[in-house]
């Protein structure tokens, strides 16, 4: 086979599929393979005339199809699959050529990965990819890795096929190694949060204030005009306005309640907890999902029938008004504190990790294509271009007088929600997050009294340079310099 194609896409399910037409539609000619050929046959046959494409029936015809320096896009199942696509390829390639994986890694494979590769003289890119197959196909959002040589070569290409938002493409070089990959995990972290706050917000009303899917569908087409403005409120009414064909009945009624979750918010998690960065809302939504799952544990807990309140409060038309414009600024101040913790996580992994980071220019190619975008990104990206959030998007004037506004109403949500048996884990833990920070005195203090009495950890005192160790054992409890 001659050499033709600018580009490859090696795994054609829903990502690559589609984004191996994206590429086609943007003029560049795509050679695609898939480890079984039926898949490279279906798309060939449903889209095969949409652009050029060279279908290759091996990896070797595929490699032989690109004009060098190579460049090869693999979308395939994350994990070991993709480590064996990636060493397949790289044995077939030659330095200079590079490997994108742009499927959801996870950042530390991709910096081994980036390592090996990049050892073979070949350049290895790990790129996150947000949109969904919609988003592959119509323009998602994209957040590359790799070396500073390798982007140049991607650039032109990547910029054509992402989302545009205000006329800018959803794009960006994040960063060396790993931090495409490092981004596109936080920015799934924000997505679990946001959904967990929407959910809790829908089941507020639905067994709070005893309204329909229908109704509250409404609700969230209402609030797709403020500045909750995003795609997740748009597709959550239409989710809630969704009937059920074969029975008539509300679908989300009928689905099972039970999340699934393939790992990135678990990542997410882990790497803050390693990094000591608290990202108190995106946890939550992962042990939510977690709870949810517990088949076995919920049903012996419906057996055990606690006592405690039914969920149902008790409101009239005006005050059922209200709570509902409560919930809106719940939620709005509770996803401000998810996007400032997840921003901040990526601050200390920038700097744990070496990674210059441009959180502006992250929030700017978040506005379109991914599953986060949303109206308030602008005023994030404009918040870190000023500086004014360089320590916490919650010190941006724009954020703090948005969940100064919201706060009572927030407050009250948490406290409604509590007394009538509502579980609301990422509204509690948000306002709690931001009690802690704005507390002078936290009980930390109180920690570390008791670390120093069981395991002589020493304290810092208020009013005195050092550290100090109380001698606990002793009768007179006297304080030494440590
Ligand atoms: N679905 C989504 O919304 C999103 C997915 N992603 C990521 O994109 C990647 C692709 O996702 P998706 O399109 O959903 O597909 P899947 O994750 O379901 O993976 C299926 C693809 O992987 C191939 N594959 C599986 N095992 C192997 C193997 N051992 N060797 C070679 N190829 C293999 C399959 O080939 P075959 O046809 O032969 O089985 C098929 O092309 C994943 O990493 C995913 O995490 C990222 C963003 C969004
Ligand atoms: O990366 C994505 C979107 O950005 C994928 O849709 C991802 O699979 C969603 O995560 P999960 O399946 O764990 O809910």
């Amino acid at each position: 086979m001659s050499a033709e194609a600018n580009v490859g896409v090696v795994g054609l399910a829903a990502m690559g599929g589609s984004l191996a037409r994206n590429l086609a539609h943007h003029g560049n000619k795509v050679a695609v393979f898939n480890r079984s050929y039926g898949r490279t046959e279906k798309l060939m046959n449903e889209h095969g005339t949409e652009g050029e494409f060279y279908p290759a029936k091996t990896l070797e015809e595929f490699v032989d199809s690109l004009v060098k320096p190579r460049t090869a896009i693999i979308m395939v199942k994350a994990g070991e699959p993709t480590d064996a696509m990636i060493n397949a390829l790289a044995d077939l390639m030659e330095p200079g050529d590079i490997i994108v994986d742009a499927g959801n890694a996870y950042f530390p494979d991709t910096i081994r990965r980036e390592k090996e590769i990049s050892a073979r003289g070949l350049h290895f890119v790990g790129c996150g990819v947000s949109g969904g197959e919609e988003g592959a196909l119509l323009g998602p959002s994209m957040m590359p890795g790799g070396s500073e040589e390798s982007w140049k070569t991607l650039k032109p290409i990547f910029e054509s096929i992402a989302a545009k938002a205000e006329g800018e493409p959803c794009v960006t070089h994040i960063g060396l190694n790993g931090a495409g990959h490092f981004v596109k995990m936080v920015h799934n972290g924000i997505e679990y949060s946001d959904m967990q706050l929407i959910a809790e917000s829908y089941d507020l009303m639905r067994r709070g204030l005893g309204m329909t899917p229908a109704e509250i569908g409404d609700v969230f087409e209402e609030w797709n005009k403020t500045e909750l403005d995003s795609y997740l409120i748009e597709i959550t009414a239409e989710v809630l306005h969704q009937v059920d064909k074969k029975t008539g009945k509300p679908l989300v009624d009928l689905i099972v309640d039970h999340a699934g979750m393939k790992g990135t918010g678990t990542w997410t998690v882990q790497t803050a907890l390693s990094l000591a960065v608290p990202v108190t809302g995106i946890a939550e939504a992962v042990f939510a999902r977690g709870l949810s799952s517990e088949a076995d544990l919920r049903e012996e807990a419906q057996k055990q029938g606690f006592a405690g309140p039914n969920g149902e409060l008790d409101l009239n038309d005006e005050e059922k008004k209200a709570f509902i414009e409560d919930i809106r600024q719940a939620l709005y101040a509770s996803k401000i504190v998810a996007y400032a913790q997840g921003f901040n996580e990526i601050t200390t992994a920038a700097k744990e990790y070496d990674w210059d980071i441009d959180l502006a220019a992250v929030a700017r190619i978040w506005r379109g294509g991914c599953i986060i975008r949303a109206k308030f990104l602008n005023r994030i990206s404009e918040a870190f271009e000023s500086g004014e959030a360089n320590v916490s998007l919650l010190f941006a004037p724009y954020f703090k007088n948005a969940i100064e506004a919201a706060e009572c109403s927030w407050r009250n949500v948490v406290a409604e929600a509590a007394r009538n048996g509502l579980p609301t884990p990422a509204f509690a833990s948000s306002l709690s997050y931001f009690d802690g920070l704005r507390s002078k005195r936290l009980p930390a203090a109180l920690i570390q009294g008791q670390r120093d009495y069981f395991g002589a950890h020493t304290y810092q005192r208020v009013d005195q340079p050092g550290a100090f160790h109380t001698l606990w054992a002793t009768e007179e409890r006297n304080e030494i310099e440590a």
